[in-house]
């Protein structure tokens, strides 16, 4: 069951409420039974799932989803997604990551540039009015 491989058009064939796949971490899952169970509502799964043709990856990590949440995948699982079809698929990894860290590193920034040159203007100061 698991080796089984589901192309893009399968997973947009299973849109409905009766069946409706989603793609996360590139392999596909039948949440079907799982929609009303869903702590955070059928609605944000189905804007993911079946026929939008998406990823949902990035929104299912975005959430920060627990453990617990993450354990209830394998029970869904239905095949791995065709790895060079239409839509590229997103790993864990490379969802997001390096957009986080190009975000931390650009806040880093943030503050570096403003407090040397609030030091270099303190230490010009010092300098000026000391030996005046
Ligand atoms: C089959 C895939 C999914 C499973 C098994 C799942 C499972 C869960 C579980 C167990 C929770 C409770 C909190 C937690 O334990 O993290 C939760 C919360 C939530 N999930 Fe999912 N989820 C799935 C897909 C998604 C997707 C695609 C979205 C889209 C954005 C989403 C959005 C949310 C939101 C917004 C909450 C928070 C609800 C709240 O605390 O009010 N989930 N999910």
């Amino acid at each position: 069951m698991a080796d089984k491989i589901i192309t893009y058009d399968e997973l947009k064939a299973h849109a409905s409420k009766e069946s409706m796949y989603i793609l996360l971490h590139g392999k596909v899952y039948d949440v079907t039974k799982f929609l009303d169970e869903h702590p955070g509502g059928d609605e944000v799964i189905i804007a993911e799932a079946g026929d939008t043709g998406k990823d949902g990856t990035d929104a299912f990590e975005d959430v920060g989803h627990s453990d617990e949440a993450r354990a209830l995948l394998p029970d869904m699982l239905v095949g791995e997604f065709e790895k060079d079809g239409v839509l590229k698929i997103k790993t864990p990894k490379s969802s997001g990551q390096t957009i986080s860290s190009a975000v931390e590193a650009g806040s880093n920034m943030m503050y570096f540039i403003p407090l040397t040159l609030l030091g270099a203007y303190f230490a010009y100061r010092f300098y000026t009015t000391g030996s005046a």
